[in-house]
C-alpha cells in the first residue's frame, strides 16, 4: 500500500468540526521569547487548504491552512512591534513575525472583492471551534513550491479523500465574488 500522502499537521489525521457558537481565540507566533499575539473575535470564513507559493505553512507541509475573517475583527495584541509586510505590492498584505517567520495576518487594503477581510492561519491559536478547512485552492501551484508534478493525482486523491475539493483557484462562491467584483467595476453589473 503506497504511504499516505501528508499535506498539513492540522488535517492529515481527520478534519475536526468547528463550533457554531465559536468566540473566537489568539494567534500566538511560533517564538518561544516575546511571541506576538494576534487576537481574533469571532469564527473565521472559507477556511482552506491553499497550495500556493505566498501563504505560510510549516515546515514540511505541502499545503497551508487559511482563512478569512473581517479585518476590525482581528487586534494585534503583543510584540506587534516584530512584524513586517512580505510583499507590499501583494493583494494580502501578509505580516510576518521577523525572527520566527509565521504570517501573523494578511489584510487585504487595496480596491479589491476581498477588501475588509484578513486572512488568518488558525492552526496558531491553542482554542479549538474554529471552521473546519471547506475547499482546496491553487493546488496545482504547489509544483510551483517544489512538489513533483507526478504527484499531483495522489495529492488530489487525498485531498477528496479527506472530503474538500482540489480546486486550482479559489471555491465557486469566491470566483463569483470577485467576478461580481470585476464586473460592477465595468459596469456590465449594476452596482
Ligand atoms: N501560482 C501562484 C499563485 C499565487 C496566488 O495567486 N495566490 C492566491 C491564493 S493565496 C492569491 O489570492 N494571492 C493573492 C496574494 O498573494 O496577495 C503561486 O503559487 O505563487
Ligand atoms: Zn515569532
Ligand atoms: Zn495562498
Amino acid at each position: 500500500m503506497p504511504a499516505t500522502v501528508l499535506l498539513h499537521p492540522t488535517i492529515d489525521y481527520g478534519i475536526r468540526k468547528g463550533a457554531d457558537d465559536f468566540a473566537g481565540g489568539t494567534l500566538i507566533c511560533h517564538c518561544l521569547d516575546k511571541p506576538v499575539r494576534v487576537e481574533i473575535q469571532g469564527q473565521i470564513a472559507h477556511n482552506h487548504a491553499c497550495g500556493c507559493t505566498q501563504c505560510w505553512k510549516p515546515e514540511g507541509a505541502i499545503v497551508s491552512i487559511v482563512g478569512v475573517v473581517p479585518t476590525d475583527h482581528v487586534k494585534v495584541a503583543a510584540n506587534g512591534d516584530k512584524l513586517a509586510v512580505v510583499n507590499p505590492a501583494a493583494t494580502i498584505l501578509r505580516h510576518a513575525c521577523q525572527v520566527c517567520g509565521v504570517h501573523m495576518h494578511g489584510p487585504v487594503e487595496k480596491d479589491h472583492a476581498f477588501k475588509g477581510l484578513t486572512f488568518v492561519h488558525t492552526e496558531l491559536s491553542r482554542e479549538e471551534g474554529w471552521q473546519a478547512p471547506q475547499f482546496g485552492a491553487f493546488i496545482s501551484s504547489v509544483i510551483e513550491g517544489g512538489v513533483k508534478p507526478d504527484r499531483m493525482g495522489a495529492i488530489r486523491s487525498r485531498i477528496r479523500e479527506l472530503g474538500l475539493e482540489p480546486y486550482d483557484c479559489l471555491s465557486p462562491p469566491l470566483m463569483d465574488a470577485l467576478a461580481i467584483f470585476a464586473a460592477k467595476k465595468s459596469g456590465v453589473l449594476a452596482e
